[in-house]
C-alpha cells in the first residue's frame, strides 16, 4: 500500500532527462524516510501530440485527478511551434492543467547559493549583498486566460487582441499568498504592476492595499514592472517577496533565475486552495541542450522538494532534499552552464549531479 500517488509528466526536451534525476532523489528520500510512492507516468505536451494526437490526453488528465500531486517536467519545442495556438503544448496542456486544477498560486523561490556567488552574472559587489527572493505569481488569470480573439479584419486593418482581466477575488487570493509567505520570511512584499497605464494594475494596487491591512507586520511597497526589472540588476538584495500578475511574474521569474546563475536552478510550485499542486522547473524544454546529458537537474529536484513540502506535508523529506542540494552546489558539483569558460572542463553531467544529490540523502 502506497502512502502517496504521484502523476509524473516528464514532457519534452530536457524534461525526461531531469525527471530521471528527480526520481533518483525520490527513491533516496522514500528509502530514508520510509515513504511509499506510487509513480504513474503520463505523456504530456509535444510527445502526447505525437503519440495521442493531443497535448493533454484524457488519460493524462484523469491520472492527475487521481493523484495526490503532479510532478511536471517541461513541454514544447520547435517541432510543435507551428501548430495553431490552441493546440500548442503550452496552451493545450500547461495552461489547461493550471486552469483545470485552479492552480492560482505560483511560488518561485530564487536565491544565490553558497559557492555560486561568482557564477551570478551580477557584478561581484552586488552579488555579495545577497539575493533571496520568492516570486509569487498569479497563474490562472490575467492576459494568459483572457479570451484570445482570432485574427479579424483584412489587409493592414487585420488585427489580433488578447485581453487582460482580473477580478477583485483573483487579486485578493494571490495577494494573501504573498503576505502569508512574507510573514514566514522577511516581512516585505513588493507588488509589481504597471499602474501608471493599466487599469488592471490600478485594481491590483487597490486590492493589495486592502489585503495589507490584515498583515500590519508586513511592509508593502509598489513598483512598476520596468523599474523592478532594472532594480533587480542594480540591487536585488532589497527584495523579499515579489507579488506579480501572470505575465509580469513570468518575466520577472526568469530574470530572478538568471541572477542565481542559471535557469536550471529555479523550481516552482503551482498550488490551489485545497493544497493540491503541480510542481515544475520554471524553465522550459531547452531544445538547445536537449539530448546532450548536460541539463541542470536541480530545478526539477527542488520542485520535488516543494511537492513534498506543500502538497504532502513531508517536511523532513523536503528539508533533506534542500540540504543535499545546498551541499551539492557548495561542493562544486555543477553542470556546465553555471561555470565560466575557464573552468567548464570541471562540469558534471545531468546524471552526475542527480547521483550526487541522491547519495547525500541515502
Ligand atoms: N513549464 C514549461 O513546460 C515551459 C516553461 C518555459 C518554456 N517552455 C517551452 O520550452 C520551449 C523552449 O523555450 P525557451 O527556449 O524560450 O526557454 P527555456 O527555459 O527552455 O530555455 C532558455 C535557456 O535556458 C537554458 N536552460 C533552461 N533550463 C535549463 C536547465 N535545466 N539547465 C541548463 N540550462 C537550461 C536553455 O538551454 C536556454 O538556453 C518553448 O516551447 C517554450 O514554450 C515550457
Ligand atoms: C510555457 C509558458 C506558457 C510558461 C508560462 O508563461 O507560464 C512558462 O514560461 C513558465 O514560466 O511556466
Ligand atoms: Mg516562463
Amino acid at each position: 500500500m502506497s502512502d502517496y500517488k504521484l502523476a509524473v509528466l516528464a514532457g519534452d526536451g530536457i524534461g525526461p532527462e531531469v525527471m530521471v534525476e528527480a526520481k533518483k532523489v525520490l527513491a533516496a528520500v522514500s528509502n530514508k524516510f520510509d515513504l511509499k510512492f506510487e509513480l504513474n507516468e503520463y505523456d504530456v505536451g509535444g510527445i502526447a501530440i505525437d503519440n495521442h494526437g493531443q497535448a493533454l490526453p484524457p488519460a493524462t488528465l484523469k491520472g492527475c485527478e487521481d493523484a495526490d500531486a503532479i510532478l511536471f517536467g517541461s513541454i514544447g519545442g520547435p517541432k510543435w511551434d507551428n501548430l495553431p495556438l490552441e493546440q500548442r503544448p503550452e496552451r493545450a496542456a500547461l495552461l489547461a492543467l493550471r486552469g483545470h486544477f485552479d492552480l492560482f498560486s505560483n511560488l518561485r523561490p530564487a536565491k544565490i547559493y553558497k559557492g555560486l556567488e561568482n557564477f551570478s552574472p551580477l557584478r561581484a559587489d552586488i552579488a555579495a549583498k545577497g539575493f533571496d527572493v520568492l516570486v509569487v505569481r498569479e497563474l490562472t488569470s490575467g492576459i494568459y486566460f483572457g479570451q484570445p480573439k482570432g485574427l479579424e479584419g483584412e489587409g493592414e486593418e487585420e488585427f489580433a487582441f488578447d485581453t487582460m482581466r482580473y477580478t477583485r477575488a483573483e487579486i485578493r487570493r494571490i495577494a494573501i499568498s504573498a503576505f502569508e509567505a512574507a510573514q514566514k520570511r522577511n516581512k516585505k512584499v513588493t507588488s509589481v504592476d504597471k499602474a501608471n497605464v493599466l487599469v488592471c494594475s490600478r485594481l491590483w494596487r487597490e486590492v493589495t492595499e486592502e489585503v495589507a491591512q490584515d498583515y500590519p507586520e508586513v511592509e508593502l511597497e509598489h513598483i512598476y514592472i520596468d523599474n523592478a526589472a532594472m532594480q533587480l540588476i542594480r540591487d536585488p538584495s532589497q527584495y523579499d517577496v515579489m507579488l506579480c500578475s501572470n505575465l509580469f511574474g513570468d518575466i520577472i521569474s526568469d530574470e530572478c533565475a538568471m541572477i542565481t546563475g542559471s535557469m536550471g536552478l529555479l523550481p516552482s510550485a503551482s498550488i490551489n486552495s485545497d493544497g493540491y499542486g503541480m510542481y515544475e522547473p520554471a524553465g522550459g524544454s531547452a531544445p538547445d541542450i536537449a539530448g546532450k546529458g548536460i541539463a541542470n537537474p536541480i530545478a526539477q529536484i527542488l520542485s520535488l522538494s516543494m511537492l513534498l513540502r506543500f502538497s504532502l506535508n513531508e517536511v523532513a523529506a523536503a528539508d533533506a532534499i534542500d540540504t543535499a542540494v545546498t551541499k551539492t552546489l557548495s561542493d562544486g558539483i555543477l553542470t556546465g552552464e553555471l561555470l565560466t569558460p575557464e573552468n567548464r572542463d570541471q562540469a558534471k553531467s545531468t546524471s552526475q549531479v542527480g547521483d550526487y544529490v541522491a547519495s547525500l540523502i541515502a
